[in-house]
């Protein structure tokens, strides 16, 4: 590979990393947004966070339950992993409204990287609250639906030390401390956080105070059937800049017709990781997902099919005897015969085809020039989420990629 092809490679896969897969912020409401009622069996009470006494805040603690989480697939309460009270969305009200409010237009525009024509919805989740030593170690968000993409956490501002939350993904790090930013803030606020259920995160120990938040699950509309990556998008939108900056640079690279000149197959492995139906993974048609890609995977797909490129949305599965590219989901609960050979199987009955390997000679069917890394789905173990935060057997998380196809030369790029 020469080197403007290696810097050219390298240019894409930083427009493709270059936003991170958060947003957060301090919101200002008025002051009756600031207010909460809740009750369980006939303890009822209403906090004002403009000036929570401890007392009332201690009220509020007494009335949650323990808050437990998802380890592998059942739900468990132990304080070493999650230390906090919660309360289930029946027994509380919140007057603040994410819709109402624009901020799920502001995350629209942020998370979903400009896509501000996709409906999107709040599900309220849960309440949660940290009281001193409180925490909740790093986990993903388990699914809830299809459809389900994020999660936003509102943090109360009721003073408190500590309690940041830290989010990691693909080797990144970052932290939003609502303690010390809430505190700045001279007028009513609530502070906010929404990232992709896939991103690890974890609320680190509160110091002192009480940390009170709202958590909720955030759905891509049902009423949206609009088709990504189409260039027949009903209204113009300006590119973020990293999506000008990776359409130029894949345009580019296209146009370099030293590269792949009898075309080839370009693979992206995806940022992100998606809900899968586990009861029924037949019917996860892998087209489905193009629909409900996140972030700059969502940008992916719209820049090759603006360029004019075939490009669809595929899975790798690993098995004892390398790596199979498959269209779509596999069921391994239809394997009747554990004898056979899986490879076989999945090239007879999915039609998989082997991957050329980097690292042996074995026969293959597919070579893929990766621009990004893939993941591969264990072909021989269920998908359960170590740690999320509710134990689920119905959704699991699949790692996908996009499979390019590169015409040969003469090729034609839209603009
Ligand atoms: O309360 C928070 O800050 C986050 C809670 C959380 O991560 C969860 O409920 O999954
Ligand atoms: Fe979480």
């Amino acid at each position: 590979m020469n080197d403007s092809v290696d810097e050219q490679l390298k240019a894409l896969q930083a427009a493709l990393s270059s936003k991170p897969p958060f947003c957060s912020g301090v919101l200002e409401v008025l002051p009756e947004n600031l207010v909460l009622y809740y009750g369980k069996d006939g303890n009822l009470g209403r906090i004002d966070f403009a000036s929570a006494s401890e007392d009332k805040l201690k009220h509020l603690t007494s009335v949650c339950d323990p808050a437990t989480f998802g380890r592998n697939d059942r739900d468990v309460y132990d304080e070493t992993y999650r230390k906090a009270g919660k309360l289930d969305a029946a027994y509380f009200a919140a007057k603040f409204d994410p819709q109402s409010s624009g901020l799920l237009d502001a995350i629209r525009g942020d998370l979903l990287e400009g896509d501000r024509e996709r409906p999107i919805r709040a599900e309220l989740y849960k309440l949660n609250v940290y009281g001193p030593g409180s925490f909740f170690k790093a986990h993903m968000d388990t699914p809830r639906g299809s459809d389900m993409f994020g999660s936003l956490v509102l943090v109360f501002p009721a003073a408190h030390e500590g309690g940041a939350i830290e989010l990691r993904h693909e080797g990144a790090e970052w932290t939003f401390d609502s303690a010390t930013a809430l505190a700045a803030s001279q007028k009513p606020s609530i502070g906010y956080v929404a990232f992709f259920s896939d991103v690890e995160h974890e609320v680190t120990p509160i110091r002192s105070g009480y940390r009170v938040t709202v958590t909720y699950n955030l759905y891509y509309a049902a009423e949206s059937d609009a088709v990504l990556g189409g260039g027949d998008r009903p209204v113009a939108r300006d590119p973020p800049a990293n999506e000008a900056a990776f359409k130029a640079g894949l345009r580019a690279l296209l146009e370099d017709e030293a590269y792949m000149p009898d075309g080839g197959v370009l693979g992206f492995g995806l940022r992100h990781q998606y809900p899968c139906d586990r009861q029924d993974p037949t019917k996860n048609d892998l087209k489905q997902f193009e629909r409900r890609l996140k972030g700059s995977d969502a940008m992916l797909l719209r820049v090759c099919r603006a360029l004019g490129l075939e490009a669809s949305v595929q899975v790798v599965y690993k098995t004892y005897a390398g790596s199979a590219l498959l269209d779509r989901v596999v069921d391994f609960e239809d394997r009747d015969d554990p004898e056979e050979d899986v490879v076989y199987w999945l090239k007879s009955t999915y039609n998989g085809m082997v991957l050329k390997s980097e690292y042996t000679d074995e026969e293959y069917e597919v070579s893929v020039s990766w621009v990004t890394p893939y993941a591969r789905n264990d072909a021989m173990s269920l998908p359960f989420m170590t740690y999320g935060n509710e134990a689920d057997v119905t959704w699991a998380y699949i790692h996908l990629c996009l499979v390019v196809k590169v015409p040969a030369v003469p090729r034609a790029v839209n603009v």
